[in-house]
Order: C-alpha cells, then structure tokens, then sequence
C-alpha cells in the first residue's frame, strides 16, 4: 500500500474537495430549506464526504446510513450486496443519498429505487466526484461536485483494496498497479 500511494497521482486535494463541497452546501441551503430531509450517508465510502459537507449546511435535518456494495474490496463492480438498511422511516420524507463516486450507476439506482419504494416524497442524490466515461446507468446525480477521469481513484473515504480510505485527497492509481 505505502507503494501504491507512493506512486498514486493526487487528481484533487483536500482544499479543493472543501471548496466543491463549498459549492454543493450552498445550493443545498437554498433548496432544501423547510424541507427537513433525511440525508441517508451510503457507507462506506462516503463517509468523509457526508463527514465534511454536514458543517456546512444551514437547514434542519435528520441522518441515517445505508450500505450497499457491488466492488467490496475489487476494483471492478459486481452484484450489488445489501449490508444495512436505513432504520429512520423514510416514508413521506424528502431523502437525500449521498455518495462519494458516481462510476456505472448501478449502485446509486438501485438506491434511489428502495427510497421510492419506502415511500419517500422525493429522492435525489449528490456525489462528491463523477467518473467520465459513456457506461453510466440510472438518473444522474442531481448533485455532482468534482469531474474524474476513468480511472480507479481512492481516498477521501474511497478505497484500494480495502485499504488507503484516509489518503487526504483524491488519488488515482498508476495505471498498471490495479
Ligand atoms: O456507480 P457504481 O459503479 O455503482 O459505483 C459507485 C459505488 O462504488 C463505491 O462503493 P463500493 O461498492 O466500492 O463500496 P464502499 O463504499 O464500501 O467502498 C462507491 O462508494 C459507490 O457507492
Ligand atoms: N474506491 C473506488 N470505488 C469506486 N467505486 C466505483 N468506482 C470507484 C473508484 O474509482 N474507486
């Protein structure tokens, strides 16, 4: 791992993570004022994104997790495995999900689809980073902070092979290490 980082290229560092989420508070404190949303934190890897944009945010609110995961500790997706479910009632309320990558889609759609069908009045999500690439699934993210390249990035909460979730940035691996 001290050789993956080592030869990791830093894509965003972590003022320039604060100030997109900077960016992504400011319109949330405009509109989800009133709304008293649940923002459900999709674990594991969005923790420091969920971790860092909750300070900056003005409205009253309500959290709880959720944690599906289609590349456990690979660095390609597969099945999505449910691990937890969130334990709020999200019936009737306005949910936001919060990731930290928007890579395929599968795993934010099948998200967003077991919000719906807990009977939330909306459901929207927000990414901190979007991977471009043309195999994307599902609605978009409402809400996309940062623009990556495709290729397998960790740090900020995302992994390597389990490991390097506290690189303090966005890193990409060397192209020929995954
Ligand atoms: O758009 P997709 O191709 O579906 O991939 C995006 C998902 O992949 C990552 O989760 P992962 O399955 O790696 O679990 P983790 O958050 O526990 O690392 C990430 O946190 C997203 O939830
Ligand atoms: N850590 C990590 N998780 C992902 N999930 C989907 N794409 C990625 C990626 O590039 N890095």
């Amino acid at each position: 791992m001290n050789q993956v980082m080592q030869q990791a290229e830093c894509l965003f560092t972590l003022q320039a993570i604060d100030e997109s989420l900077e960016q992504l508070a400011s319109q949330l404190n405009q509109q989800y004022v009133d709304k008293n949303p649940v923002l459900l934190c999709v674990m594991n890897g969005a923790v420091m994104t969920m971790g860092h944009l909750l300070p900056k945010l003005q409205f009253n609110l309500e959290t709880d997790y959720i944690h599906a995961t289609r590349y456990g500790d690979k660095t390609v997706g597969g099945t999505l495995d449910w691990r937890a479910k969130p334990s709020i009632e999200l019936h009737g309320r306005h949910v936001l999900l919060v990731d930290d990558i928007y890579d395929e889609g599968f795993t934010l759609a099948a998200l967003r689809e077991f919000c719906q069908q807990s009977g939330a009045i909306s459901v929207k999500t927000l990414v901190l980073a979007d991977k471009q690439h043309g195999n994307k699934h599902g609605i978009p993210p409402e809400y996309i902070g940062l623009s990556l390249p495709n290729r397998y990035v960790f740090g900020f909460g995302m992994d390597y092979k389990g490991y390097l979730r506290n690189a303090p940035g966005i890193f990409a691996i060397k192209e020929n290490a995954s």
